[in-house]
């Protein structure tokens, strides 16, 4: 006999804590960040009641109604009506209401009461409230809302039994709301909303005043975007001089592991394979590990402490000049990251023609993808000298290089804005999130996902491209006395052989024309790729044993790297973004004008920083 599992949806406005909660109650860990529209997608998990009969939970995107405006929305809409196809309707909702934004929580809460289906109320964060100097009674909610309602810590776990014993309560008595809420309009349910909100604060004191001064300067129109720019500025200088030591001692660690192969595996194919193939190609990828943390560490910092959600107010007014929203700065700052998840979140922009924008310019904010690639180009070409205290040229370079992709995405913006996605921009309204102390837990956790995450990426995709990229260079084998080098002999060499002509203007030898190929699986392949090339070409194993970095310098004229760095600036390189976008859009039109104009950019880019470069006698 299968026990039944009641299916149980969190509902609430955006960033109540619904994540939060549905993590507590089920030992997942689904992201939590302290702004709102972070959950895009409805995601389901198990948990126990306290006699261990089990039970299904489904968190699902914060919404603010039952009429959705945006895909996010629609999909709260669809799941709590029972609408969502091959899903059974919810039996029961916990509504989760941010007490300290009580009046407003409360409208969507009234619209969901009134579906009558059981419920319970998570009367969240209440902590923040209490800190605030502000007191709740939920008694008094409880009776004017019908529903048992249960003050919750969700990121502390406090409240959590009493919930799951009330939602037992109403689960087994199929009990829904004792009084009758349908309030026909939205006016009527706001006025509702505001009486019941008021009539439950026991105490108030104003200590919100904190908040306020923090906003004044952070929000400021003129100091707001300086501190905003300057912080960024910061982070990029940390990235490289924080990371250096770490990643020299990686470097030393997969040199060492290197020696250590061809001291102990005999001569051959083997040999080959481990040195220059997984060695060679996957170590100089992991030893980007800790630029990576570095950067994470300072993105889950501004997430946690609601700083971001300020960001994006601050970019709104900059970017209504391009014709988009500060609704568009959440995915686009995902995109940091990685374009997909930023691509995904494009889900809560409620404009169609908004949210086509954005993902056709997601690609242009810098994935850590192409970390790797700039770093081990910069720090070959670009002196480590100092220009001021605290601030290294390598620093400044990679800033400047992050800038050029942000501004090429505006300048894209404007031009898709007024051609194949005309519109205005459309109004921005956010709530703040409270100011709040990031946890070290979550700050330890996040890292731990994406360094997680970064080297599943190592030990899979880039494992996997490397090991048959180094199949192809290694064979067929060039004949003694010829005077072809090994890679430009084999087969990869003779497919690069047919791309070279396209980039040789741009100043792109054979062997970038070769790692641009594998490098259209993910970015970072490409500095593995260059690194087994020129580990097959070496002459002899000192050579070998050189870090990448060095080998470029010896190879590369300035004018061409340079050129490389523009290209991946601009240039498509990821086939996951490709695909996502397919999805995200319906169809195959958009991605493939998204492959072209950005391989277009890239060998504009390319060809005049190779040019002027050239030029200028670099
Ligand atoms: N202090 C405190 N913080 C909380 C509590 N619950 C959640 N948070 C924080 O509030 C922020 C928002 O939490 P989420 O769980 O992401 O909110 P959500 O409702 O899932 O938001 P969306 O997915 O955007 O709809 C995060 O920074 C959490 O760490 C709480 O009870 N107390
Ligand atoms: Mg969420």
């Amino acid at each position: 006999m299968t026990v039944h599992q009641p299916l149980i949806a969190l509902v609430g406005n955006p960033n109540a804590g619904k994540s939060a909660l549905f993590n507590a109650l089920t030992g997942a860990r689904q992201k939590i960040a302290n702004y709102p529209g972070v959950t895009v997608e409805r995601k389901s998990g198990r948990f126990t009641f306290a006699d261990g009969r089990p039970g299904e939970l489904i968190d699902l995107p914060g919404s603010y109604s039952l009429d959705p405006t945006s895909p996010d929305e629609a999909v709260t809409r669809d799941v709590v009506m029972g609408r969502q196809t091959g899903e059974r309707r919810p039996e029961a909702l916990i509504i989760v209401l941010d007490s300290a934004n009580l009046d407003q929580h409360l409208v969507f809460a009234l619209e969901l009461l009134a579906l009558g289906l059981p419920t319970v109320v998570a009367l969240n964060m209440v902590d923040l409230a209490e800190r605030d100097g502000l007191t709740l009674d939920a008694a008094r909610l409880a009776a004017d809302l019908g529903v048992p309602v249960i003050p919750t810590v969700a990121v502390r776990r406090r409240g959590l039994a009493e919930l799951a014993a009330a939602l037992d309560a109403v689960i087994l008595a199929k009990q829904g709301p004792h009084a009758p809420l349908g309030e026909p309009d939205m006016r009527a349910r706001r006025r509702r909303a505001e009486h019941i909100a008021n009539s439950a604060i026991v105490s108030q004191t104003d200590s919100r005043r904190w908040t306020d001064r923090a906003d004044g300067v952070l929000l400021h129109p003129f100091a707001g975007p300086i501190i905003l720019f300057a912080l960024l500025f910061i982070i990029f200088q940390a990235v490289f001089s924080w990371a250096t030591p770490f990643a020299d001692a990686l470097e030393a660690g997969a040199a060492a592991l290197g020696e250590l192969a061809t001291a102990t595996i005999p001569e051959g194919f083997f040999r080959s394979m481990v040195v220059d193939g997984v060695i060679a190609g996957v170590g100089s990828v992991v030893v980007f590990l800790p630029q990576i943390i570095i950067l994470f560490f300072f993105i889950l910092l501004m997430e946690a402490t609601g700083y971001m959600a300020r960001a994006a107010f601050i970019m709104d007014r900059m970017m209504a000049g391009v014709g988009l929203s500060g609704r568009s700065f959440i995915p686009l700052l995902s995109s940091f990251a990685c374009a997909i998840p930023g691509i995904m979140a494009t889900r809560s922009i409620s404009d169609e023609k908004d949210r086509l924008t954005t993902i056709l310019i997601a690609p242009l904010m810098t994935c850590s993808a192409r970390l790797p690639v700039y770093t081990v180009i910069i720090a070959a070409f670009i002196p480590s000298t100092a220009i001021g205290p605290g601030i290294g040229m390598q620093g400044l370079v990679l800033f400047g290089l992050y800038v050029f992709g942000i501004i090429g995405a505006m300048v894209v913006a404007l031009v898709l804005r007024s051609t194949v996605a005309k519109g205005g921009a459309s109004g921005f309204l956010m709530e703040m999130p409270k100011y709040q102390l990031p946890r070290l837990r979550d700050l330890a956790l996040g890292l731990w996902q994406r360094a997680a995450l970064f080297l599943r990426r190592a030990g899979t995709i880039i494992f996997a491209v490397t090991i048959g990229l180094w199949l192809l260079l290694t064979y067929p084998q060039v004949p003694e006395g010829s005077s072809m080098s090994q890679s430009e002999y084999s087969a990869a060499g003779r497919i690069a052989g047919l791309l070279e002509p396209v980039v040789a203007p741009i100043g792109f030898s054979r062997d970038i024309a070769l790692a641009l190929i594998p490098a259209m699986a993910a970015r970072e392949v490409a500095v593995s790729a260059l690194a087994t090339t020129y580990a097959i070409d070496a002459p002899d194993e000192e050579t070998a044993a050189l870090a990448l970095g060095e080998r470029l310098a010896g190879r590369w004229s300035l004018p061409t790297a340079l050129a490389f760095l523009a290209w991946f600036v601009f240039a498509p390189q990821c086939i996951s973004t490709i695909a996502v976008t397919k999805r995200e859009t319906n169809g195959w039109k958009w991605p493939m004008f998204m492959l072209a104009y950005l391989f277009g950019l890239a060998w504009v880019a390319a060809g005049i920083t190779f040019w002027t470069a050239t030029a200028l006698g670099l």
